[in-house]
């Protein structure tokens, strides 16, 4: 039996790059709901929610705190996408989240894990299809850019008693580092690599797509996560190769080709458990020849993550 409902979608457009280092990723979510997806979406869902958040830039001052930067504003927006995600999470509604830069990921990951938690008493499965690990801590950030560190803070290896920055996290909104999982990084900092290790985080990079084939790999995620586990599936789209997504903002080649980027969407989809996807880190204003190509390979995830027709 599947893990979710799929009759009602909630759409929150996290309208906020404070979490990385250029602007232009706040326009991402619109892009590709106005691109055909929210149609299809809606002819697919019996119902279909949209919510927003944006963070404007706060005229209060945003200094620099502990090695992040726009620390303030960041908490801010993620704590208001973590609210809406834990309300229509705990209603049982499927959540697309679209970004917006990674750091949303803060917000969205420590939601569904708390309203899973609190009405279910388990923790969802997350898988990172990423070609970074984003788990930078804020100390070990090179820099201090939160959306290397949306992981640091999702699962409790970063922490911040600050007032105002990322206080509002708690112990029972913290993802489980034995059920994430990370498929088709390739952009590794020597920190993240250590902790990766210590905590024995399971990922498969570049490298062992290569080597298994995607279809293996996405088997072998799963096999790991489990069966009857909700998934939260957190997609950068910088995970496929610039070829496929070039408007983003950290290009990394030899990347997925959206093919195989689809295999793993769709292969997620078939569980029937999956919760809650993110999309994060299109930016139009980068490439701006390649917004097109891009922005349909977004809808090309989506799509195949929720079941929907190519
Ligand atoms: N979502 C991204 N594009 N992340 C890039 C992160 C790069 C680098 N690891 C950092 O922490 O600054």
């Amino acid at each position: 039996m599947a893990v979710s409902n799929n009759s009602e979608l909630t759409i929150v457009l996290a309208e906020s790059s404070a979490g990385a280092p250029q602007m232009g990723s706040e326009l991402g979510s619109r892009a590709i709901l106005n691109s055909g997806l929210l149609k299809a979406l809606r002819d697919h869902f019996k119902q279909v929610h949209i919510c927003e958040i944006s963070a404007k830039p706060s005229l209060e001052e945003d200094h620099d705190h502990a090695g992040m930067k726009r620390p303030r504003t960041v908490s801010k927006a993620t704590q208001s996408i973590h609210e809406l995600v834990y309300s229509h999470t705990q209603q049982g509604r499927l959540v697309l989240t679209l970004g917006g830069d990674h750091s949303n990921a803060i917000g969205t990951l420590t939601a569904t894990t708390g309203a899973f938690n609190s009405k279910h008493d388990r923790r969802p499965a997350v898988i990172c299809v990423d070609a970074h690990v984003s788990i930078n801590p804020p100390e070990a950030s090179p820099s201090g850019n939160i959306h290397g560190m949306p992981l640091a803070f999702a699962t409790g290896l970063a922490t911040s008693q600050e007032k105002g920055i990322f206080d509002w996290i708690q112990q029972n909104h913290l993802i489980d580092m034995k059920k994430m999982v990370y498929i088709g990084t390739r952009d590794v900092d020597d920190e993240e690599r250590k902790l990766i290790q210590q905590n024995g985080i399971k990922f498969f990079d570049m490298n062992d797509i290569k080597k298994h084939g995607i279809d293996s790999v996405a088997s072998m995620a799963l096999e790991y996560v489990g069966e009857q586990t909700p998934i939260h599936l957190s997609c950068d789209i910088d995970a496929l190769d610039p070829e496929w997504a070039p408007s983003a903002g950290h290009l990394v080649p030899g990347g997925l080709s959206l093919q195989e980027g689809e295999l793993v969407v769709r292969r997620v989809h078939e569980t029937g458990n999956l919760i809650a996807m993110d999309l994060v880190e299109v930016n139009p204003t980068i490439n701006v020849d390649g917004v097109e190509r891009t922005v349909n390979s977004a809808c090309a995830l989506v799509r195949g993550a929720f079941g929907l027709s190519v």
